[in-house]
């Protein structure tokens, strides 16, 4: 059965359940919050001995750290907190938790204590969560580095310390977690950029607050189920025509072999008919791999296609840009990558055209392509790559995939969804181009632009996550290898979704 794709809500969006929630909630939410993540706690020490380190900080992160040890004192188990801040200046809930600690016998240490000797059996890091408003420094990042050092299962409340809720940048420097127990909804920066090498493992407590329900959410991780109802059976009566016909065009000398990987990507997606134009002139005229694919110089693509996509090896030539604007104009399903983002950067006339489009556009860039396009740096499409990616689609009225760890998937109405599948392994060259190929494949099977990038952005990543599991990658996985993968698994998924009844 697929998953539900879980909401995700940045800072404000939690903070408006929250205030929506909280009035009245019995047991409070952070009583629910401290004794959830006690129960994740419990389930990572298993019968592992020795006392457990909850460092405390100065706000509610904090009262649930209280709230968790409480819970441990109370089932006759050796907790020792640290807490080096003021407890008169807690917030209420987070005093109430502080006390009743205190009342039920619980003692803390204003400096971070050695091991004992056995070690700890689990550390857990209740310093800051949602309300992390600067740079960690001073004591608490000196705390976080040797917290994150402790060779124990290491928890994170809600959020790593450092980590940055709503973009996943880490603030000076953050918690290493193994593990992280995070509240009402997952949050975007547990799931981009540096979140996912300090989260560890994610568990979403919902505290019993439907947070949907109060606050319908913009975002949301990707999973089958947001495209399952498109993993259709193949009528028996069809035929090529039925299944699209794709084109790639690029492949400028030098780099034919990032078309023929897109190329080859969309075939092996289903494609009826797969065409690669190329530019550079002494190209091969078969790819003989792949012959099947007809490969075409690239002023000779037929009139009548479903999909292109422009942009693998395509180079920045004059010939290139003006193949580029042409297809721009085209009735057709466009994916635009590489080296036709980075035209399409340099010129605004070309940027009105793919605004003016009526059929739908794809944009695949990665962080240094997004900043082109948005005339900024890579570190400021980096520091908040939801933003950038939201602003791409909005001003080009395009879909948009920001690739990187956990890729961002955009729509011209503001909704998004960020990616969780896919592993380092797959920063390697070409993997880009397979992407390109596979959203190409759907789209000429006529699936709609918002599900076409979905379904081929996690079934790229979870084709390189199953290799990985074979020994195939991550290190040394290369592109082509994942085509195949891709294939077994996309049919595995249409396997899953005629059974379910989608
Ligand atoms: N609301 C609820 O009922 C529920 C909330 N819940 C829990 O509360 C968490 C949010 O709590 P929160 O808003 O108190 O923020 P939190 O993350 O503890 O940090 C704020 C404190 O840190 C300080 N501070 C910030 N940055 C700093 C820095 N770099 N270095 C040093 N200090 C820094 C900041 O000080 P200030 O910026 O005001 O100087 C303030 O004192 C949330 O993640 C979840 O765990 C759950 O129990 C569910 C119910
Ligand atoms: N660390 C990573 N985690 C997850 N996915 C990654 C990671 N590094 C790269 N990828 C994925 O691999 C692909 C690389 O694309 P791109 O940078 O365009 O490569 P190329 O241009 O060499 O083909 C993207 O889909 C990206 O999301
Ligand atoms: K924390």
């Amino acid at each position: 059965m697929f998953l539900p794709a879980q909401p995700i809500y940045p800072v404000a969006g939690i903070r408006e359940i929250e205030a929506r929630a909280m009035p009245g909630a019995k047991p409070s939410l952070m009583e629910r919050a401290g004794r959830a993540a006690a129960e994740d706690a419990v389930r990572l020490i298993m019968d592992r001995p020795g006392p457990i380190l909850v460092a405390c900080g100065p706000g509610n992160n904090g009262g649930d750290g209280f709230v968790l040890a409480r819970h441990f004192r109370q089932a006759g188990r050796e907790v020792v907190a640290a807490f080096a801040d003021d407890a008169a200046r807690f917030p209420a809930d987070a005093a109430t938790a502080y006390a009743n600690y205190r009342n039920s016998g619980g003692d803390t240490v204003s400096s971070l204590p050695a091991a004992p000797a056995d070690g700890w059996a689990l550390v857990i890091d209740a310093l800051f969560g949602i309300g992390l408003t600067r740079p960690l420094e001073g004591r608490y990042a000196q705390w976080v580095d040797s917290l994150s050092r402790v060779p124990s299962p290491r928890l994170a409340i809600d959020m790593p310390s450092g980590l940055d809720t709503d973009s996943g940048r880490v603030l000076g420097t953050c918690f290493r977690a193994t593990h992280t127990t995070t509240f009402i909804a997952l949050k975007p920066g547990l799931l981009t950029l540096d979140g996912p090498d300090h989260a560890g493992e994610i568990s979403v407590q919902r505290l019993d607050v439907d947070a949907a329900g109060w606050l319908q959410p913009l975002g949301r991780a990707v999973r089958p189920s947001l495209f399952a109802h498109r993993l259709q059976p193949r009528r028996r009566n069809s035929h090529k025509g039925s299944y699209g016909d794709a084109a790639i065009l690029g492949g400028a000398p030098g780099m034919c072999g990032a078309a023929l990987l897109a190329a080859r990507a969309a075939l092996w997606l289903g494609s009826g008919r797969v065409f690669a134009g190329l530019l550079d002139d002494a190209a091969p005229r078969v790819d003989v791999a792949h012959p099947e694919l007809m490969l075409r110089a690239a002023s000779a693509l037929p009139e009548q296609l479903s999909a292109l996509a422009v942009g693998p090896g395509l180079g920045q030539s004059d010939s290139a840009h003006g193949l580029l604007s042409a297809a721009i104009t085209r009735d057709l399903a466009l994916v635009l990558d590489a080296d036709a983002l980075n035209l399409l950067a340099a010129d605004p006339a070309l940027q009105a055209a793919v605004t003016a489009r009526s059929a739908p556009t794809v944009l695949t860039p990665h962080p240094s392509e997004a900043a082109r396009l948005l005339g900024c740096d890579t570190a400021t499409v980096q520091n908040d790559r939801l933003a950038a990616a939201l602003a791409l689609s909005g001003r080009l009225r395009a879909h948009t995939v920001l690739k990187g760890c956990g890729s961002i998937v955009a729509c011209p109405d503001g909704r998004w969804f960020i990616n969780d599948s896919g592993h380092p392994g797959m920063a390697s060259a070409g993997m880009g181009d397979v992407l390109t190929g596979l959203i190409t494949a759907l789209l000429a099977q006529g699936w709609d632009a918002e599900c076409a990038l979905l379904a081929a952005t996690h079934l790229h990543g979870c084709a390189a996550d199953r290799l990985a599991r074979d020994g195939i990658g991550p290190v040394g996985l290369s592109a082509g290898e994942l085509i195949g993968a891709a294939r077994s698994l996309f049919n595995g998924w249409l396997t899953e979704a005629a059974r379910n009844g989608f």
